[in-house]
């Protein structure tokens, strides 16, 4: 089986709200919502790839030491494993945008369940409930 490791990341806001990106048109699992980030490549450490990431889809700098380990999802889909590290974030400069076209928004936290995300995903909404 395929492992894949993604780093994704719940940006929290000043109200305690979480950005969820939506996989646009085109990608695997389009129209769910997601936690911002992406795969973690060769020789880069998850850290360093969320910084990559939040770059390149959100237009947004961070550190890595503004990024809390929270939790992570280990999820089989058909055709590869994800082992996918959730970090936190409450700083970062500048002002997320979707710069791959994808619709953004921020949730409050008893409101995740309304937004259909990966399977992976799921049993992440309930420890970031708790921890928020
Ligand atoms: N970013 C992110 N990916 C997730 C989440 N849940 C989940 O199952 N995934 C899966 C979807 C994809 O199979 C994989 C992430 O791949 P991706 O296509 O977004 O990777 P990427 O940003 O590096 O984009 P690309 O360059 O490969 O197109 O992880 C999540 O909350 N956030
Ligand atoms: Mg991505």
């Amino acid at each position: 089986m395929r492992m894949v490791l993604v780093a994704a990341v719940a940006l929290i806001d000043m109200d305690g709200r979480v950005l969820l990106a939506q996989r646009p048109e085109g990608k695997a699992m389009a129209g769910l919502w997601e936690f911002p980030g992406g795969k973690v490549e060769p020789h880069e450490t998850p850290e360093a790839a969320l910084m990559r990431e939040l770059q390149e889809e959100l237009g947004i700098d961070t550190w890595a030491s503004c990024l809390a380990p929270l939790s992570f999802a280990s999820h089989g889909y058909d055709d590869f494993h994800l082992l996918m590290p959730l970090f936190a974030c409450r700083k970062w400069q500048g002002t997320p945008r979707g710069r791959e076209g994808q619709a953004l928004k921020w949730v409050r936290p008893r409101d995740l369940r309304d937004y259909p995300m990966p399977a992976a995903d799921i049993p992440l909404i309930p420890v970031l409930q708790d921890w928020l």
